[in-house]
């Protein structure tokens, strides 16, 4: 069964109550503790919750359920309607005696001011038959206050998103590793360059036109042009020395000759 304000108030669930704060079957919770993600405690003046900002919010009510009630937690519409969203609403199980808390997203593009004196979370409160199991839990106001605040250091960012982490990951993802990466890169292009400079050089001995087998070739045929070069000289010094002996042998045959004609020419007279 779904309690009245009247009926509520009559339970006695609700400790430091406002009377402002109720419904016709509800009651509003008001925020005691904005804890921010530095695990920064805000208290009295309320506090800025930024675009993609996650706050804790603890109530300035404890609560304190018997055998045959249990609470159901839903955000406020109103703070809804603004693009704040909360994280852990749920339920209030029979036996729960403290304050409640919220982690609050502002999903908004703007500022949302959490003023001291506005409600974040929405109570209904269900009578029922008395449950076989039943644990009472008590949270003292600072000691659940402290755990708040250590959820709020270690498990949320200080956005939704975590975008600093965010950031931060893709940032490593394109230029930490990139650079290891890159100078790995660049030293194997560098073994590659002097790798193909030590190919080229033994190329230059081993390859057809460069190798060294081909410059043996290569220096063999010189070789062999060379004395084909000196034996068409020494033929064609041959044929000049043969065709000089044969000027000098005409000569001499026509001085002989000279000779007789001038021995026959003397024997005339
Ligand atoms: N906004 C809320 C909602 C509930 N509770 C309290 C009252 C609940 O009785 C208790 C346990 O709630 P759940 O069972 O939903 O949460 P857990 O899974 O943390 O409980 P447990 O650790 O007991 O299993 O937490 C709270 O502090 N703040």
């Amino acid at each position: 069964m779904l309690l009245t304000d009247t009926e509520i108030k009559a339970a006695g669930v609700i400790t430091y109550q406002n009377s402002e704060s109720f419904g016709s079957t509800s009651y509003n919770l008001l925020p005691d503790a904005i804890i921010d993600s530095e695990g920064e405690v805000y208290k009295g003046d309320g506090y800025t919750i930024k675009p993609q900002e996650i706050v804790w919010v603890t109530s300035k009510e404890i609560v304190s359920l018997p055998h045959d009630i249990t609470a159901h937690a839903t955000i406020k519409t109103s703070l809804c309607n603004k693009g704040l969203l909360a994280l852990n609403i749920g339920i209030i199980d029979p036996g729960w005696n403290g304050p409640l808390a919220t982690a609050i997203i502002n999903f908004s593009k703007s500022n949302y001011y959490l003023s001291p004196t506005k409600s974040f979370l929405r109570l209904s409160f269900y009578r029922h038959s008395n449950s076989e199991i039943f644990k009472p839990i008590t949270k003292k106001r600072y000691e659940y206050q402290e755990d708040k605040r250590k959820d709020a250091i270690e498990i949320f960012g200080s956005t939704f998103l975590d975008v600093k982490s965010i950031a931060k990951d893709v940032k490593k993802e394109l230029f930490g590793s990139f650079a290891p990466r890159a100078a790995f890169y660049v030293t194997m292009l560098g073994f590659g360059l002097a790798g193909f400079a030590l190919f080229a050089s033994l190329a230059a001995y081993f390859l057809p036109g460069n190798g060294a087998a081909y410059q043996a070739n290569f220096t063999s045929l010189q070789q062999r042009i060379d004395r084909l070069d000196e034996q068409t000289r020494e033929l064609s010094t041959g044929t000049k020395t043969s065709i000089q002996t044969q000027v000098y042998e005409i000569k001499g045959i026509e001085d002989r000759l000279n000779e007789i004609e001038a021995q026959l020419a003397g024997l005339g007279k």
